[in-house]
């Protein structure tokens, strides 16, 4: 893409001839144009479905389904690109506030901070100090700045299990375990480049190792959730009703920590199992979300499982609170995020990150299914009923078009007393 700012512009403006935007004649073309740059089926059977018409990302186009890296330059400030009313592309500038592991991290302690300042009930605190309602993420530092910290915390509980990640890469890329002080000082001697508090790029996350995960047939699992936010002030979002797990292809024994170098053991991520022995190719280590819930109301009772779908829900909405002040909040994007979470044997949900990109890759037909369908009920959303992207538009799809998704936060709505019952029948009752 190019990122000279006039050429840019001329590049990618949208020319009196193109297509119409709502509400003005439609003398010329009348076909939505996309452009991607990501080859993925599921997104291009979803577009040809539509009728819309591929187009190059230097052509006029309405949709954009784009990496994060191309976004990041469209938007940049060399680019000097602004985008048409007809025009939406599905990240929002700064995704990364919520995206990086260590900015996510930053900015739900901020938000905590900013809550409890202003005596928010939300942000209350047990004897303890951990957060009554807030606490939705595993204790985290940032490394290296908050070293010392760390230690201190460490020092408190020897005998802890912490997980060092880097902050900006995925797919379980430079992820171990540590129960030692030691072998941190060890892995932060031997960092390339060295483990020093300006080298802010080369940030890594250390967070408690959540130990008493909640096993089905032995393994590890995590959740794979998706999020749409159309809007972030007000924020406005939708939870994906079809997750899945992704299991670990090992056994995990809650009673023997010792093992931290097993990668097949403690890490969900597909990119991992996949290389493992006992990987299945079936079933891919996935089960589907109606399948879990069968099997947490059958084992735990439904009021349990329901309350743990609503703490999952409270901390998706929380997360995207915690950053929907910093987030710039441009009409034209839209976002559908991957949030994994891991549930302990007390059914608590925590939050463990959030994917801007989440995989559009299927390794089961049921993944195939459910990835097409996702894609086809955002567009749904975002796009307004006459198919053509509008910046200007109100963004309130009917229900029809949620198709899968609810609504699980629309602070226009909610601000006028909407959700009060729920809010209600919840009051006191979060976990510890
Ligand atoms: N605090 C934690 N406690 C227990 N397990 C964890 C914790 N943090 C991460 N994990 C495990 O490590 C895996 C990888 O972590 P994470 O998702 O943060 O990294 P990633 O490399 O960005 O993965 P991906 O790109 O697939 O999202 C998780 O899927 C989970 O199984």
């Amino acid at each position: 893409m190019a990122s000279n700012g006039s050429e840019t512009r001329k590049q990618f403006s949208l020319g009196e001839n193109s297509l119409n935007v709502r509400g003005t004649s439609t003398s010329m073309k009348s076909r939505v144009s996309y452009c991607t740059d990501l080859e993925k089926l599921v997104l291009t059977v979803n577009f040809d479905k539509r009728g819309w018409v591929r187009v190059n990302p230097d052509d006029d186009w309405n949709i954009y389904w784009a990496s994060v890296q191309t976004c990041r330059n469209l938007f940049s400030v060399d680019s000097g690109y602004r985008l048409h009313d007809n025009q939406c592309i599905n990240h929002f500038p700064n995704h990364y506030e919520l995206t990086r592991k260590d900015l996510m991290v930053k900015n739900i302690k901020r938000y905590r901070k900013d809550l409890e300042r202003e005596g928010h009930p939300t942000a209350i605190r047990s004897k303890q100090g951990r957060y009554t309602h807030l606490d939705i993420i595993p204790i985290t530092y940032i490394l290296p700045a908050d070293y010392n910290m760390f230690v201190e915390e460490f020092r408190k509980n020897p005998h802890s299990t912490w997980i060092i990640k880097p902050s900006g890469k995925s797919q379980g890329a430079g992820i171990f375990l540590i129960n030692k002080l030691s072998k941190l000082k060890r892995w932060s001697k031997e960092s390339k480049p060295p483990f020093h508090p300006q080298n802010g790029k080369e940030s890594h996350v250390i967070s408690r190792y959540i130990e008493n995960p909640l096993l089905i047939g032995g393994k590890k699992f995590d959740l794979r959730m998706y999020v749409l936010v159309t809007i972030y002030r007000p924020l406005k979002a939708y939870l994906y009703k079809h997750g899945f797990c992704r299991f670990c292809a090992v056994r995990y024994d809650n009673n023997n920590h010792q093992d931290l170098e097993n990668v097949f053991v403690h890490l969900t991520n597909n990119a991992i199992q996949k290389n493992g022995e006992d990987y299945n190719n079936v079933h891919s280590g996935k089960l589907n979300m109606e399948s879990l819930k069968l099997y947490l109301e059958t084992t735990y009772g439904k009021s349990r499982t329901d309350f743990l779908f609503f703490n999952i829900k409270w901390l998706i909405i929380h997360s995207l609170k915690a950053v929907s002040s910093v987030i710039a909040n441009d009409r034209h994007c839209f976002e559908c995020y991957g949030y994994d979470i891991i549930i302990d044997e007390e059914l608590k949900p925590w939050l463990i990150e959030v994917n801007a990109s989440p995989s559009l890759t299927f390794t089961t037909a049921h993944d195939r299914i459910l990835k097409s369908k996702l894609i086809d009920d955002i567009l749904s959303i975002v796009v307004p009923p006459d198919g053509i992207p509008d910046a200007r538009w109100s963004k309130r799809p009917s229900v029809d078009a949620m198709g899968n998704f609810h609504l699980i936060v629309d602070e226009e709505y909610d601000d006028r007393g909407s959700n009060k019952k729920i809010r209600e029948k919840y009051q006191g009752s979060r976990w510890r």
